[in-house]
């Protein structure tokens, strides 16, 4: 699904309010019937006529939509529903559904004049629908908002944003430090934003519900995307051919492993093999190599030489394999004689020495990259201070949590390579454009090891047919995923070992339905 940014969507609300002639008001009734509706659905078994509900609303369509809300509700027959209004001056749909919502009935507080009865409902409150701010949000919220917005978090209710979590926004504030509401539910208008995907933001959004507001559907396709949101489901792995045999499935080079590390390389060949790779080589150095059990259940194992990577279809560099200056001339070596490969782990700081000393980028083929590269955030910000795109650890750490889009496409851009920043929900940017965003969130798949058995995935899709890079890397992003909450359904928690035996049925599955 399209991924805009605020600033795009308040220009579609323009452009239907204006070109298009839709008044306003008839999208936040439509906006805000939609959103009750959906919460309804989501929420039938949680609430009853006798839950009490707070609509909360600021002084924009934000609080605008929050109202509208407020009233179907009250229509419903949930009578205990009430309104708190941020401030006593609003804007124009504010001031007008507030009327409306008192001709209906419904109790109104105002935190300007009623500070006291307002937190007695908030304390009070099972459901709190934060209409606070939303797109139009300028900054940080200024200190009376984040007041309002601190109570809210610290009550019992339910929390649902109505369109994005009040105090997240375009703006570029740390989020850290910053009081913004920490939702359950986030009923998002017309298309998701941006903010709601970060590292950061996406803890404080809770499920998101995507609330049609109809928008008239030209406006919606001719907006610029920011990114496209997949949910791990949606993301088909190509079929592979009944016949398919062993040398059309691809041969994986996996290079890793130094004494005592020397366990990621296996998960990820394991991993390599489990998700349909016909072949795979593992390539250890000799300390381990002289004392590694002839036979891996399938894996092939050869001491280390780099030239090798010709003879294969793609390599996996990394896994476990440590950094020094022989490490640097053999990395060298392998991308000077690979087809395609993925850098992971080690083999990412070996890639940011490797680009300073060479001045280059990874090569690539009929001008696409044939590169994927798979940091985690301590991994990611060690590479954007290496390739000189930020002034330290730290400034890198904070943009990739907090604006991931705005450093991963010019790092894939400097490499030359597909970056996938690994997190409870995974950014792929691309050096020809595009980015994607996989959702995650489950926690038994951040275990010891998940990288490696990513890894392999990565190389196994780099060998599927005629696959791009950034389509390969989706696509192992979420296979994973789905192997992921594959394994916590049977398991709960597992570790990586166990995790393969998932990836071997997700795998299997997508590629021969
Ligand atoms: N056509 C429409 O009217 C539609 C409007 N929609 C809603 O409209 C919202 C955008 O509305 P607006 O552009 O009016 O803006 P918002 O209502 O999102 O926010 C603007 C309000 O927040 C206050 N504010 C801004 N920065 C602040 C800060 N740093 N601290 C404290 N308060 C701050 C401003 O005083 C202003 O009152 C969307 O998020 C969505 O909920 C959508 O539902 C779609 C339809
Ligand atoms: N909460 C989570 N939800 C979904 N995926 C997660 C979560 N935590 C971690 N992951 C995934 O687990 C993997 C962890 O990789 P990494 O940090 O390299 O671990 P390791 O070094 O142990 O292999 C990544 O693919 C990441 O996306
Ligand atoms: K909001």
């Amino acid at each position: 699904m399209k991924v805009v940014t605020g600033k795009v969507m308040s220009c579609i609300d323009r452009q239907a309010s204006g070109d298009c002639a839709i008044p306003g008001l008839l999208l936040m009734e439509d906006a805000g019937q939609n959103a009750w509706r959906s919460f309804r659905t989501l929420c039938r078994e949680k609430i009853d006529k006798e839950s009490k509900l707070l609509f909360v609303a600021g002084k924009g369509n934000n609080g605008g939509d929050a109202l509208v809300m407020a009233r179907a509700a009250f229509s419903e027959g949930f009578t205990g529903a009430k309104v708190v209004l941020f401030a006593s001056e609003n804007g124009e749909s504010v001031r007008l559904h507030t009327k409306i919502c008192e001709g209906y009935g419904l109790k109104v507080l105002c935190m300007e004049g009623d500070k006291l009865a307002v937190q007695a409902a908030i304390s009070d409150a099972d459901v709190i629908f934060d209409g606070i701010a939303g797109t139009g949000l300028k900054g940080a919220l200024r200190p009376m908002a984040a007041e309002l917005v601190r109570r809210i978090n610290e009550s019992r209710a339910l929390k649902v944003a109505v369109d994005i979590p009040s105090g997240l926004g375009d703006d570029a504030f740390p989020i850290a430090g910053s009081v913004i509401v920490r939702a359950d539910i986030t009923l998002t208008m017309e298309l998701p934003k941006l903010p709601l995907f970060s590292p950061e933001g996406r803890k404080l959004v809770g499920r998101i519900v995507v609330v049609p507001v109809g928008f008239p559907l030209g406006l919606i396709a001719e907006a610029e995307a920011a990114a496209e949101w997949f949910v791990p489901e949606e993301v088909q792995v190509p079929e592979l051919a009944p016949w398919a045999y062993k040398n059309r499935r691809g041969h994986l080079l996996v290079i890793g492993g130094a004494p005592c590390t020397d366990g990621a390389p296996f998960l990820c060949a394991m991993s390599a093999a489990s998700s349909g790779a016909g072949l795979v080589t593992l390539m250890l150095d000799d300390e381990i190599f002289a004392r590694t059990p002839p036979d891996r259940s399938g894996i092939m194992i050869r001491r280390l030489d780099p030239k090798f990577a010709a003879s294969v279809d793609s390599v996996v560099i990394g896994p476990g394999w440590g950094r020094n200056e022989a490490r640097l001339a053999a990395f060298d070596a392998v991308v000077q004689h690979a087809a395609s490969g993925v850098i992971d782990a080690d083999g990412i700081t070996l890639l940011g020495m490797w680009l300073n000393k060479n001045g280059g980028r990874l090569p690539g083929k009929d001008g696409s990259t044939r590169w994927i590269v798979t940091p985690h955030p301590g991994e990611a910000s060690r590479l954007a201070v290496s390739l000189g795109l930020c002034r330290d650890i730290e400034e890198a750490r904070s943009m990739l949590l907090t604006r991931p889009w705005e450093l991963l496409p010019p790092m894939a851009e400097r490499c030359n390579g597909v970056i996938v920043l690994k997190s409870h929900i995974s950014h792929i940017a691309s050096p020809e454009g595009g980015y994607e965003i996989v959702e995650g969130n489950n926690p038994a798949l951040g275990t010891g090891g998940s990288g490696d058995v990513l890894a392999g995935i990565c190389g196994t899709m780099l060998m599927r047919g005629e696959m791009a890079a950034r389509e390969a890397a989706l696509e192992a992003v979420a296979l994973h995923q789905r192997a992921g909450k594959h394994a916590a359904e049977k398991k709960g928690f597992f570790t990586a070992g166990q995790l393969i035996e998932f990836i071997g049925i997700e795998s299997y599955r997508s590629a021969a339905e």
